[in-house]
């Protein structure tokens, strides 16, 4: 029996220990953890995410600001709104809705977040504290896949991972967290020769690709855990559809625990972001 990582179920987990944890900091300190959500331009996916954001931390109790910004502003908007929301001592956590359109800079943007403030853990000083092993504020979707698998891998030392993907929202991150959990990590990416053969080694598989289904059964160790991070709308049968990077059906056999799309990785984003805003808030008033 494939033991099914219940994203909806665990997520809700964090968001009540969360919610419990606020209570108590606005007890403590007079004023509720504050989150900014910004979004440049109309993308109908990230249009969704930041809904569910939004939603979520009202849940928790988390003063959320939804900040929209037309495709076709300037950079120096951008990075204005980014101070402004630094030197705001009620916004403990700033929020980049990314990709941001072509003509801006990421990287820019990315700097200008105050790094007590990012509560992606995208900022290069985060970044470096988490390769060095003593990050406070860790990529929301890498922690997410680490709490899931701590359901079903108390202890993750010895395992053989392997890390579909090298991107710095989800691959290096999810890397150096089970690297850190004591996994022999491998990570492999477009150029990869032999990624099936390498794959059907692992003990755990993290599919960050952004490829609808491409991790078939012939790739999986029999009895492996399988982390499914893609989100792709697809049609089928005239429908529209959320798939992962793995093949659910083909893929749910083969292995000793896997996650659904939807209902798997994304929603424990979210609610890593809830508990990344708590911590920031934690940080700052404590240390301010
Ligand atoms: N559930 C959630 O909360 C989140 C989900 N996502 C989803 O996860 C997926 C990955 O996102 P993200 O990391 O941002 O994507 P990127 O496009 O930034 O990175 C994709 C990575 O996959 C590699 N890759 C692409 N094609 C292949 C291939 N054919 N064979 C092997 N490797 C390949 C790329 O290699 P190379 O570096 O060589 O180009 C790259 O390293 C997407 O579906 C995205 O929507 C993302 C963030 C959060
Ligand atoms: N700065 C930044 N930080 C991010 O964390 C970030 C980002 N930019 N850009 C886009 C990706 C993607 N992402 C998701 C979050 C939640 C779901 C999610 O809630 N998914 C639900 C349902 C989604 C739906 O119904 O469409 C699920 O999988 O069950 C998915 C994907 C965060 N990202
Ligand atoms: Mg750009």
């Amino acid at each position: 029996m494939t033991v099914l990582i219940n994203g909806k179920l665990i997520s809700q987990q964090v968001i009540d220990e969360t919610a419990k944890e606020v209570s108590t900091f606005v007890e403590d300190f007079g004023l509720a953890p504050g989150l900014a959500v910004v979004l440049v331009g109309e993308d109908p996916a990230s249009q969704v995410y930041v809904r569910n954001k939004v939603k979520r931390a009202e849940e928790v109790g988390i003063r959320s600001l939804e900040y929209k910004l037309p495709a076709t502003s300037s950079q120096e908007a951008l990075d204005d709104l980014i101070q402004t929301l630094n030197a705001d001592s009620t916004v403990h956590g700033i929020l980049v809705q990314l990709p941001l359109p072509d003509h801006l800079n990421e990287e820019a943007v990315l700097l200008a977040i105050d790094p007590a403030k990012d509560v992606d853990g995208f900022h290069p000083l985060n970044v470096g504290a988490l390769a060095c092993g003593d990050a406070s504020l860790v990529p929301c979707t890498p922690m997410g896949c680490m709490i899931m698998l701590a359901h079903v891998h108390p202890d993750l030392s010895g395992k053989q991972a392997v890390v579909i993907g090298r991107s710095n929202i989800v691959g290096k991150p999810m890397a150096a967290l089970l690297l850190q959990a004591n996994c022999t990590v491998t990570v492999v990416h477009s150029r990869t020769k032999n990624i099936e053969s390498i794959c059907s080694q692992a003990d755990i598989v993290v599919a960050a690709i952004g490829r609808p289904e491409m991790v078939k059964a012939s790739w999986i160790k029999p009895g492996a855990t399988v982390i499914d991070v893609g989100i792709n709308a697809i049609e089928r049968d005239g429908k529209r559809k959320l798939v992962g990077d793995v093949d659910f059906a083909d893929v749910e056999p083969v292995a000793s625990a896997i996650t659904p799309v939807p209902g798997g990785v994304g929603p424990m984003t979210i609610a890593c972001l809830m508990k990344n805003t708590l911590q920031a808030a934690k940080n700052q008033v404590l240390k301010p």
